[in-house]
């Protein structure tokens, strides 16, 4: 199998985590290095953030408030999951072509295109009716 990896082997952990905080401990790491390493998701956060603090000015009801937390949930986790393909591809193929690797990154990037395109017609669903009135105000 083509995974190299060339690095002192000593004190790296590969057993399971049999403790809560260990597992918590590692799945923050992960969260970290995604938003230090993958400019999409920190582009994500962003939107996110956007989508809470225009939520709030709106005042937005519990119902939409479930719609825009999920709509902003599932694409991060999108996001997370095209970023372990991506890993994946690049671990096993070390960085050469390979036409499976790419259907994989291509079907990955498809994942967070089709979320995205979710989290937009939640917004414009959500967003339009209440930007609207104040658009046709100024125009008026
Ligand atoms: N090992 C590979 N074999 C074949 N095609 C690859 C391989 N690695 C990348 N590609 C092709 O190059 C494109 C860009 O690869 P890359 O890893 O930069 O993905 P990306 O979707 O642009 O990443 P990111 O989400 O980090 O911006 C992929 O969509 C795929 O079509």
């Amino acid at each position: 199998m083509p995974m190299d990896y060339n690095d002192k082997q000593e004190n790296k952990q590969i057993e399971k985590n049999y403790r809560f905080l260990q597992s918590l401990k590692y799945a923050i790491n992960g969260g970290k290095i995604a938003f230090v390493e993958e400019r999409n998701f920190r582009y994500h956060c962003l939107i996110g953030l956007l989508a809470v603090i225009v939520s709030i000015y709106f005042r937005i009801s519990i119902g939409e408030w479930l719609w825009i937390t999920f709509a902003i949930f599932q694409v991060l986790m999108m996001e997370m999951l095209n970023t372990i393909a991506e890993n994946l591809v690049d671990m096993y193929t070390l960085r050469n072509y390979h036409p499976l690797g790419k259907k994989v990154k291509d079907m990955g990037a498809t994942v967070v295109l089709i979320s995205s395109l979710f989290a937009m017609v939640v917004a414009a669903y959500i967003f339009i009716p209440k930007v609207w009135p104040i658009i046709q105000k100024i125009l008026n």
